[in-house]
């Protein structure tokens, strides 16, 4: 079991941020080259945060000519509930900053429902993502009930959330749900949507990008030798699959 924990868990240092962004380019090209050719479409998940500057390097050559974007099928891990063009919203992060920037369909964009409250935009998501996974756009885990998505990049706050899922909030315990809804984020904006950990834990690839000494503390709870004895969000993200940490140097300041 050791062996292959440690097998299904990397973790890559970079020196710089620019390194890291290189590689985690090549990183996100070759799954959707792997995915496009076995399952005929990739399905991607967004965080908000530094995450869609860290994916940059994707829009230049080679790969904004030779990735077949029109195989992508994105989605986010975590919405704040405003408006698709409020200054919040990480739908208009990812747009403004990386999806108008490459020869996406529109129609495999799936951003919440901006129109509904935070409970209704969480169950039309978890509706649209049955549906996708009724048409097998989204894969499902046998094994646990959940759709399971290819790519899962996600990013990690200061305090060690994921998505919006805050330490020693009640969210870390659904385990019903795929998407549900948090009105009393500790980080503002109060109202956000959010994948539970089953539907994390079920992905195929999770890539956890941190950059910044601000980070370096988590980072060692999650990664170091120190004992806690209160699990972050963050060191629950334990996927079927295989979880690959991109540090820069001072999240991994501490390790
Ligand atoms: O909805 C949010 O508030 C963000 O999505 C948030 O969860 C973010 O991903 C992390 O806080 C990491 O952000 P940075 O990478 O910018 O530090």
């Amino acid at each position: 079991m050791a062996a292959e924990t440690a097998e299904k868990k990397k973790v890559e240092v970079f020196d710089t941020e620019e390194d890291l962004a290189v590689s985690l380019a090549k990183y996100t090209a070759d799954l959707s080259d792997k995915f496009s050719k076995e399952r005929g479409s990739f399905s991607v998940v967004l965080s908000g945060g530094s995450l869609i500057k860290a994916l940059r390097k994707l829009l230049e050559p080679p790969y904004i000519d030779s990735i077949e974007w029109s195989k992508w099928h994105v989605f986010w891990v975590d919405e704040r509930v405003v408006p698709k063009d409020h200054e919040d919203s990480n739908y208009k992060l990812a747009n403004d900053g990386f999806l108008s920037k490459i020869p996406m369909l529109p129609g495999n964009v799936y951003a919440i429902n901006d129109a509904l409250s935070a409970e209704g935009a969480a169950d039309d998501y978890e509706t649209v993502l049955k549906h996708l996974v009724k048409n097998n756009v989204v894969d499902f885990s046998a094994a646990t009930g959940f759709p399971k998505f290819d790519l899962m990049l996600l990013g990690m706050g200061p305090d060690g959330h994921v998505a919006s899922l805050f330490p020693g909030h009640p969210l870390l315990e659904e385990n019903q749900k795929w998407v549900t809804f948090i009105k009393d984020s500790p980080k503002p904006p109060p109202e956000r949507i959010t994948f539970t950990f089953p539907v994390i834990n079920s992905s195929t690839y999770i890539a956890l990008v941190v950059t910044g000494a601000g980070k370096a503390g988590a980072v060692q709870t999650a990664l170091g030798k120190s004992e806690s004895s209160h699990k972050l969000p963050v060191q629950m993200v334990s996927p079927e699959g295989v979880l690959t940490w991109f540090l820069d140097k001072g999240a991994a300041s501490k390790l």
